[in-house]
């Protein structure tokens, strides 16, 4: 367990380096999947939800209705709780009834809602009764729809999410240490006691060498090749992000996995024990009184390769839906490279930049997710400012290297590959806003 083969380069390398303001690239763009399917595509909460159930004692909701208002209907989510509908089952018939029958009652008590900052603008009082019944139940009804989606949406994910301390392996507890802890959470403290290149940079990004056994990596990598024989793959990537890159999804545990026989042993094996090691460090750095994140798990493994010619330009893994206003909750991306044949010369490098000063990255707050359930290749506000600097570690993508890194922080890219095929797996790490 040791870091090593690592090449810095102190200059830049030009425009490959530098992504363009308004770098969509933060997630993949092409073959995505459904919201639920990917990891750290649902969960906003940290303190504050963004999004609460309906409850008869709620009386304001958050502010979902954008365009219209800025807190919830009045009397919306109370009905809503009042005709049974708060959970996932609720039909699209019956929450339209619901907005029908609420726009109804509210056209009887007009001041309640038209007027200076209320849900329709003073403008409306020259309007029929009728008309201003319409326009209530259609913003209602697109309300009520929206945050059915979310609960359903969100449902899914805490369904196949487990906080990281239930998920702990004996594996990844003997091979975690706190130095581990510290090089993530406060690499500050961390190059003072280590000078390695990496952490000269000053991230919280660690390489784990020697950790995976050889054999499960290699068997694992016959296993990617073959499901790439099989035409499991994603088609190439079309995005300017990553050109050329192809993924597929590995549900290695929970709901969906079973019996599927999608994940192959080696990589189901893998990915169980890598799904390990955000537990370990989150003890680690319990031991050592160092404040860090709770995190959280989805058992999903995403497997990528890049083939000749193709890279990923400079990115951070957190992003958001720019003007959807989503945000992703990624925390820690933890990557194991499986190259048996990996040479100098094949390119496919993961080059870690240094991050310059930046406003904190944590899951944001309270946002609109209008578009939630449709979010494709909206990212395009995740990265408008580009913080990263000139210097750089380039990490060679060896059989079994691990790297775990801040996901909201790190800026990174993979250098062109020359290999016919460049693997990695990817497990990303998501915060828990799940209240204590
Ligand atoms: O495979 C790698 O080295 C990094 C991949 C990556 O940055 C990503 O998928 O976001
Ligand atoms: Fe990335």
């Amino acid at each position: 367990m040791q870091e090593k083969t690592m090449r810095t380069k102190p200059t830049s390398s030009g425009a490959q380096d530098k992504p363009k303001a308004n770098d969509p690239c933060g997630q993949r763009t092409s073959g995505m999947g459904t919201a639920a399917e990917v990891p750290g595509m649902v969960r906003m909460r940290k303190t504050k939800p963004f999004f609460e159930r309906p409850s008869a004692s709620r009386t304001a909701g958050t502010a979902v209705l954008g365009s219209a208002s800025s807190s919830a209907p009045p009397g919306l989510v109370e009905a809503l709780a009042q005709a049974g509908l708060g959970g996932t089952a609720a039909s699209e018939a019956a929450l339209r009834h619901v907005a029908e029958r609420r726009a109804e009652e509210l056209v009887e008590h007009l001041e309640e809602v038209v007027g200076e900052g209320k849900l329709l603008d003073a403008g409306w009082l020259q309007m029929g009764k009728e008309e201003i019944r319409k326009k209530l139940a259609e913003i209602f009804t697109g309300y009520l729809l929206e945050i059915h989606q979310i609960v359903q949406v969100s449902d899914v994910f805490n369904d196949l999410s487990v906080p990281c301390r239930t998920w702990r392996r004996p594996w990844a507890d003997a091979l975690v240490a706190a130095h581990h802890a510290r090089q993530l959470w406060a690499p500050h403290l961390a190059v003072a006691q280590d000078f390695s290149q990496l952490n000269a940079l000053g991230l919280g990004c660690i390489v784990l060498d020697g950790m995976v056994p050889p054999q499960l990596a290699a068997d694992a990598h016959a296993e990617l090749e073959q499901m790439a024989q099989d035409g499991k793959l994603s088609d190439f990537s079309q995005s300017t992000c990553n050109p050329g890159s192809r993924h597929l999804w590995l549900r290695f545990a929970g709901p969906g996995s079973d019996g599927d026989g999608l994940v192959p042993p080696a990589l189901a094996t893998l990915g169980d024990a890598l799904a390990g090691l955000p537990g370990a460090l989150e003890e680690r750095a319990r031991e050592v009184q160092l404040s860090s994140p709770r995190l959280r798990i989805v058992p999903n493994l995403m497997a990528a390769t890049y083939g000749p010619g193709s890279h990923y330009v400079p990115h951070k893994d957190m992003y958001s839906g720019g003007s959807c206003g989503f945000e992703n909750t990624r925390m820690l991306t933890i990557l194991c490279y499986l190259n048996p044949h990996w040479r100098p010369g094949d390119g496919g490098e993961l080059r870690v930049f240094n991050t310059l000063r930046e406003a904190p990255a944590s899951p944001g707050p309270g946002r609109r997710v209008p578009e939630l359930l449709q979010i494709t290749a909206d990212h395009s506000e995740s990265t408008t400012t580009t913080s990263h600097g000139e210097a750089f570690v380039d990490v060679e993508p060896l059989l079994g290297r691990i790297v775990i890194f801040r996901s909201r922080e790190v800026w990174h890219g993979i250098q062109p590959s020359k290999a016919p095929r460049r693997w990695a797996v990817t497990l990303w790490v998501l915060a828990d806003g799940q209240p204590e």
